[in-house]
């Protein structure tokens, strides 16, 4: 499917949400440049938010912002690595004086490569830990700290992987992603008496860009990852970030939504491929 094609298919879709659900926020989203980041953050626009999105790669971002403009919608894109402290830091300071203060955290920047863990080098786990769990951290942190310092409240959504069978082919990634559950988990405490909501959206297989970094005997095994046998669309994702996001959670804090078409209940996922012990 054409990026035009995909983005109409997301900007047209039906909603159960309301268009003026987010009339007069702010929402800052990560990763926003492709994927479930994108969606989200096309969702949001599309239900009255101001959106900012973050990812690397300037073009990305400025594709998706020239997408909505031709759809009457302002969207900022500002480029930053954000598993970089200091460019997290001057992002807000930017989201802050050109957009203003986020309301809404969506924390979508992330990914992997594909390896058995016991191949793993030093290097390649440090960037895959620091790409999930350091940059997710800084992000939602820096917000908690701003949402502090202006006595304003937020919600935070973390979009991470389903941890609790593990996933072979990428425990680096299972390790850094439960890492931000444990802190999520933590944080839903101490930082409820400042009006903080954070929660977590846990995607199954999703039918995004990220995905071509998989080998091919992996994808072909795809279709066995949940007993919907399919992968789900990133708007299917988006639509639980914003469900946590929105007062639809107000009462939620510290959760985990799991949205993976029951693949935690039967499905396989070898993402570096199934080694021959498991063929039989
Ligand atoms: C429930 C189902 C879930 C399963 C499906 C999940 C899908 C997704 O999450 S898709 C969305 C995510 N998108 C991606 O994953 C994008 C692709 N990944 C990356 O960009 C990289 O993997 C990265 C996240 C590690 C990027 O970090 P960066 O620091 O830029 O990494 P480098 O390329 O500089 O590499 C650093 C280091 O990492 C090792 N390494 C990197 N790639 C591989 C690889 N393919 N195989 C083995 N090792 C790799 C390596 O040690 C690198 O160092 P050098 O050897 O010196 O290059
Ligand atoms: N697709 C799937 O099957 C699943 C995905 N997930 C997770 O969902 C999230 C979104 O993935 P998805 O949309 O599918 O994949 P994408 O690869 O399309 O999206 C990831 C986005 O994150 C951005 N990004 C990555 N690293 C950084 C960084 N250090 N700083 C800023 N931006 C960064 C990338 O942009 P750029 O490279 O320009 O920086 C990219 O736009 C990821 O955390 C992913 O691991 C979880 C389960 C399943």
């Amino acid at each position: 499917m054409s990026d035009a094609v995909l983005l109409d298919a997301i900007w047209n879709a039906d909603t159960v949400y309301r268009p003026d659900l987010f009339a007069g926020k702010t929402a800052l989203v990560s990763g926003g440049g492709s994927g479930i980041g994108r969606a989200t953050a096309l969702l949001l626009a599309r239900l009255g938010a101001r959106v900012v999105i973050t990812g690397r790669t300037q073009e990305k971002l400025d594709r998706v912002v020239a997408y909505a403009a031709s759809r009457g919608v302002t969207l900022h894109g500002f480029a930053a690595n954000v598993r970089e402290h200091e460019q997290v830091l001057a992002l807000y300071e930017r989201v802050e004086a050109e957009v203003g203060l986020p309301d809404v955290l969506i924390n979508s920047a992330g990914g992997q490569f594909p390896q058995p863990a016991i191949e793993f080098s030093p290097k390649g786990w440090n960037a895959v830990v620091s790409n999930n769990l350091n940059s997710t951290w800084f992000m939602m942190q820096r917000a908690a700290q701003r949402w502090r310092d202006t006595q304003r409240p937020g919600s935070i959504v973390n979009v991470i992987v389903v941890t609790e069978r593990g996933m072979p082919g990428v425990a680096h990634t299972v390790a850094a992603r439960a890492g931000i559950v444990g802190a999520t988990r933590t944080v839903a405490v101490e930082w409820a008496p400042l009006n903080i909501r954070i929660n977590c959206v846990a995607p199954g297989l999703t039918a995004s860009e990220g995905l071509a970094v998989y080998p091919p005997e992996a994808v072909a095994e795809f279709p066995r990852a949940n007993p919907m046998k399919r992968p789900g669309t990133p708007l299917e994702i988006a639509q639980a970030c914003v469900f946590l996001a929105a007062p639809s959670a107000s009462f939620i804090t510290g959760e985990v939504l799991t949205v993976d078409g029951g693949g935690k209940l039967w499905g396989e996922l070898w993402l570096a491929g199934r080694p021959d012990y498991y063929r039989d």
